[in-house]
């Protein structure tokens, strides 16, 4: 399987806040200085790197002399401001010693989550690939709130990943991959060397974050590889503290841990539809409907028991069983007052329901994907 990522083109590498501050201790520019030359070997292959990093909201408690993480959000917000400055100075002059340029990009969960933005960010980033430009992205911290967050770099990473339909993503972090428990609480854990993205039982071994700075933990890398895997991309977890880490993996070396795609790629819009991290609304559907979604028809009205949420025509929206499990999502015709009056009722009531008609279905089959 390593020969997957051997012969990727297009990689996503991700660094996260242990490795580039040092464990909180400031910015750790030789790391930085020794990735750049990485990704420089990387793009003299012919490759194409883009590169997500962590560390701004370090990196600015550093600068302004806090030694724990604050809890409210707008020290947060600020602290990534002051620290985001300081990344993006050092990313640019490591970057520069090896004649190569930087470009930073940050991203919010709405910018991905709206078709136009989201296929704006893809332009953008592939023109800078074309350039020969190393994009640097991290999550616009400064105006995020809950609604709109990534929260941790993993996802928006694979999110990336599937943004630019890369090959490979390359999550680097302070331990050597995925272990079968936390190896900071138990000693006897051992290192897994290739598994099945999708393998469901990898995220019972995966636990929170190391270290007060960082964020996700192993949770969010083995999620991000399942995520990526809906794209067709292998992720691999490695330790970023390991010589050439960045180099070996993506020559194909058995480093870290390995986790494979095997699914078929989902079609670019439906990719979309399933990267979504929060929906407008959601469907309570009868076992009739579920069928049908199940066997590849599109949703009617008639099959949806309930629908909550304030959402407009066109939101993605999740349908649910009557125990509230998500089995599908997709962009709905009407919008939430609109949907209200029509469930339970056959498409050929809705002019007279509501006055007008959009569709006969409420989500059709093209705009919708099953999950789980
Ligand atoms: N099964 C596991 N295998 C390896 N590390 C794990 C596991 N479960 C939890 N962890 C923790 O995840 C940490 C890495 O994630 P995190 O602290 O978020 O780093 P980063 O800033 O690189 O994203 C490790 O230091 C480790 O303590
Ligand atoms: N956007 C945040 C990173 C979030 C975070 O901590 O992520 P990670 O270290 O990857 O778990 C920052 O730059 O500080």
């Amino acid at each position: 399987m390593r020969t997957a990522i051997r012969n990727a083109r297009r990689l996503v590498a991700k660094v996260g806040s242990a490795l580039v501050t040092n464990n909180g201790e400031g910015l750790a520019v030789d790391a930085l200085a020794d990735w750049a030359r990485q990704i420089a070997g990387l793009r003299a292959e012919g490759r194409e790197v883009v590169l997500v990093s962590s560390g701004a909201i370090a990196a600015g408690m550093q600068r302004l002399g806090w030694t724990s993480r604050p809890q409210e959000m707008h020290q947060l917000q600020a602290a990534a401001a002051v620290g985001q400055m300081g990344l993006a100075q050092a990313y640019e002059s490591v970057f520069a010693a090896n004649g190569l340029h930087t470009a930073q990009i940050l991203l919010t969960h709405a910018d991905l989550a709206d078709r136009t933005r989201y296929l704006n960010a893809r332009s953008t980033l592939v023109t800078l690939l074309e350039l020969g430009v190393i994009p640097i992205i991290n999550e616009n911290d400064t105006v995020v709130t809950d609604e709109i967050k990534f929260g941790d770099n993993d996802t928006l990473g694979a999110l990336v990943a599937n943004l630019i339909d890369a090959d490979a993503l390359v999550i680097l972090t302070d331990q050597q991959g995925l272990y079968t428990a936390d190896p900071r609480k138990d000693p006897s854990a051992t290192l897994i060397s290739e598994e099945r993205a999708e393998n469901t039982a990898l995220e019972a071994m995966a636990g929170g974050a190391g270290s007060g700075i960082s964020k996700g933990g192993m949770i969010t890398k083995v999620r991000a590889a399942q995520r990526a895997a809906r794209s067709g991309a292998h992720t691999c977890i490695a330790s970023g503290r390991e010589p050439d880490a960045l180099l070996r993996v993506a020559r194909g070396e058995q480093l870290g841990t390995l986790l494979y795609a095997t699914s078929t790629p989902l079609a670019a819009r439906k990719q979309w539809l399933a990267d979504h991290l929060q929906l407008a609304g959601s469907l309570t559907l009868d076992d009739g409907a579920i069928e049908a979604l199940k066997s590849g028809k599109s949703l009617l009205p008639i099959g949806v028991i309930a629908a909550d949420g304030d959402f407009t025509r066109g939101a993605v929206v999740a349908c649910r069983t009557r125990d509230g499990r998500e089995i599908a999502r997709g962009l709905v015709n009407y919008a939430a007052n609109d949907t209200r009056r029509i469930v339970r009722h056959g498409s050929g009531e809705i002019e007279s329901l509501l006055g007008f008609i959009e569709e006969p279905e409420l989500i059709h089959r093209d705009n919708l994907i099953l999950i789980g």
